[in-house]
């Protein structure tokens, strides 16, 4: 797997997280894959379910959860992603002075969402054509949240015009902030389900944050979703 020669920088990963509200994770899957994922959005049996986001109030654009078992290539980045993104999510609770901890291996937070009635896998795949968006949104599906997730951009950027990922930021008693995050072809981004901590004069305080994807313009966009906590 590429992710395992191009091993991002954590320390930079959270550096950025802190900073911006995202990170970019270099390359984690080869223009093949991603083909082939976007080569298998038509057949049936790979998903759970299929969302149309208009009919929710979501935005409009279409999406699929994928059925268990997970393809390999899902399942391993969500293993190999995880042990990293859980010692992030572990110095945000620390920094927040909470008493939860999450597991080391991603196979143990699986057991814990099993444990919490959470038993369906949450990675997606998303579909765009012109006049489609995304609504800012969070990514909550239990009482059990991973903090963090990530989204790989299945095409190259030039195949669409507009479409761009949005992350807002809220700060108590302030205005939101909006952030346009550049993706680039087969990288990932990583970013907060619903908040991270943000050290203030008088200790850390929380940042709620949401992500979205303004209207594609023109052109198809296609991207992978990986939630690392399973749903209710
Ligand atoms: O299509 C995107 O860039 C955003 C997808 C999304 O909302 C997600 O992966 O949770
Ligand atoms: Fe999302």
């Amino acid at each position: 797997m590429p992710f395992e020669t191009t091993s991002p920088d954590w320390n930079a990963v959270r550096d950025d997280l802190d900073a911006f509200g995202y990170a970019d994770l270099g390359r984690l899957i080869e223009d093949a894959d991603a083909d082939r994922l976007i080569a298998d959005y038509n057949r049936e049996d790979l998903y759970r379910s299929h969302i149309q986001m208009k009919r929710h109030g979501f935005g409009q654009g279409e999406y699929k959860y994928f059925a268990d078992p997970l393809p390999d290539l899902i399942a391993n980045l969500r293993q190999a992603l995880y042990p990293a993104l859980a010692r992030i999510a572990n110095e945000w609770e620390e920094q927040l002075g909470t008493d939860r901890r999450w597991p080391d291996t991603h196979a143990e937070l699986v057991e814990r969402c099993a444990a919490a009635g959470q038993h369906r896998p949450t990675p997606l795949i998303l579909r765009y054509g012109p006049g489609d968006y995304n609504c800012l949104h969070q990514d909550i599906y239990g009482d059990l949240t991973f903090p963090l997730q990530v989204v790989i951009l299945l095409d190259e950027p030039t195949a669409f015009e507009g479409g761009e990922f949005v992350l807002t930021e809220q700060r108590p008693r302030m205005q939101s902030r909006a952030e346009v995050v550049p993706l680039k072809r087969g990288h990932g981004v990583v970013f907060p389900v619903n908040e991270r901590p943000r050290q203030g004069t008088r200790g850390s305080y929380r940042v709620k944050q949401r992500h979205g994807v303004s209207r594609v313009r023109a052109g198809q966009r296609h991207t992978l979703g990986i939630i690392f906590h399973n749903a209710t």
